[in-house]
């Protein structure tokens, strides 16, 4: 299917009002990449997705899609306004209620945003698109014959039928189990980078936007908090009301003891426990910090571990365990402090894994980091 389009991608700067909620927001993507727009319910995600594509008017700013200005105010500068109506920016936008035609078949419904639904072109475009979104064989059946796995992938092959110049895909996938969602998102992700289409991706999800963004832009309350690259802006998120958005799951209130700028490293303690971290510049011995740590970088056993390159283990009692899938969340107590861990399901069985059971946490200094708050 030659069918890779030379779009470019889509940016733009805005502000919108509506009621008493402002959205101010700067956004760019390149074609075939996707940027993802993460956070709290109610902080403006869908407003940003209704904005770009035009079902919202914003107070001021400028959009431009594959190279095209499709709105521009400014109104201290005396220059002419652009507002392109939303049907002709070029736009695709899938929902989590994917809104296909329920009377229509699979091919009918791809095939219905396109001009000349007969043409041999339109065929081959349906079919191109039916088999990268493997929706072969079903080409026939109407949505309600379809799991809600393929009717997403309808809806985006739907979507993606009109080549358009920006997809965007609000929550698209959060009706879908766990194992589905990374069906449909590794296929989406596949099809967009051959399309060569510049996709904005909203989602709650923090799985989903480290498995899928190319860029994470991470939205509270009308305002970009963090961005950058999925691993940083998620994982290690380095500001204490983003690791708190993010959901990082164990955050810990210490202060400093000691620095060790030979190792590159410093010493934090909270009462009797202490924690080697990474050193960092702007802190001085007897500074309070907050350190967080991810549930996935600690491991447990059944002991301390004689010699061992990481630096921190901590004695505790599991006090919960909580199913997380794929595996599970064990909540440890150390002493009073609470430590929240992911292990698999075959990790908890092998070690026998149940309240009461004492065990040690394991991390290194460098999966720990500081939050300036
Ligand atoms: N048409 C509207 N008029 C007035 N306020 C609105 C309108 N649409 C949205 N809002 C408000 O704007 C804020 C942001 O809503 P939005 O739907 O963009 O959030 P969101 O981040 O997508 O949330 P969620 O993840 O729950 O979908 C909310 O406080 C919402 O009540």
């Amino acid at each position: 299917m030659s069918d890779r389009q030379h779009c470019g991608g889509a940016s733009g700067r805005f502000a919108v009002n509506l009621g008493g909620f402002r959205l101010e927001l700067a956004f760019e993507v390149d074609a075939g990449q996707i940027l993802v727009l993460f956070g709290p319910s109610g902080a403006g995600k869908t407003t940003a997705l209704r904005t770009i594509a035009g079902l919202v008017r914003p107070d001021a700013g400028r959009i431009v899609i594959a190279g095209r200005t499709v709105y521009a105010e400014d109104q201290s500068r005396d220059e002419p306004q652009v507002w392109v109506e939303p049907h002709h920016r070029g736009v695709g936008y899938v929902t989590q209620q994917n809104h296909l035609f329920p009377h229509l078949t699979v091919r009918q419904n791809i095939a219905y945003g396109l001009k000349e639904r007969r043409s041999a072109a339109t065929r081959q475009r349906v079919m191109g698109l039916v088999e990268r979104l493997r929706l072969d064989g079903l080409e026939d059946r109407r949505v309600w014959q379809l799991s809600g796995g393929q009717q997403q992938r309808a809806a985006l092959a739907r979507a993606l039928a009109p080549s358009p110049h920006l997809l965007l895909l609000d929550e698209p996938f959060a009706a879908l189990d766990m194992e589905l969602r990374r069906d449909v998102g590794s296929q989406l992700r596949a099809t967009i980078r051959q399309l060569n289409v510049p996709v904005v991706l909203v989602t709650h999800s923090r799985e989903e936007a480290l498995a899928l963004g190319d860029d994470v832009q991470i939205i509270d309350a009308g305002v970009t908090v963090a961005s950058g690259p999925p691993l940083t802006a998620l994982e290690q998120p380095g500001r204490g009301r983003v690791a708190r958005l993010v959901g990082v799951e164990n955050l810990l209130e210490m202060r400093v003891t000691a620095r060790r700028p030979q190792d590159g490293t410093m010493v934090c303690a909270a009462g009797e426990h202490l924690l080697e971290t990474p050193l960092a510049d702007g802190c001085a011995v007897g500074d309070p910090v907050t350190v967080g740590i991810r549930a996935s970088d600690i491991i447990l056993a059944s002991g301390p571990l004689p010699q061992s390159s990481a630096r921190n283990t901590w004695a505790g009692v599991v006090s919960a365990v909580t199913p997380r899938p794929p595996g599970y969340e064990v909540t440890l107590d150390c002493d009073g402090a609470g430590l929240r861990c992911h292990i698999t399901g075959t990790s908890l069985e092998a070690m026998g894994i149940a309240i009461g059971l004492p065990v040690w946490a394991i991390f290194k200094a460098s999966s720990c980091f500081l939050l300036n708050e």
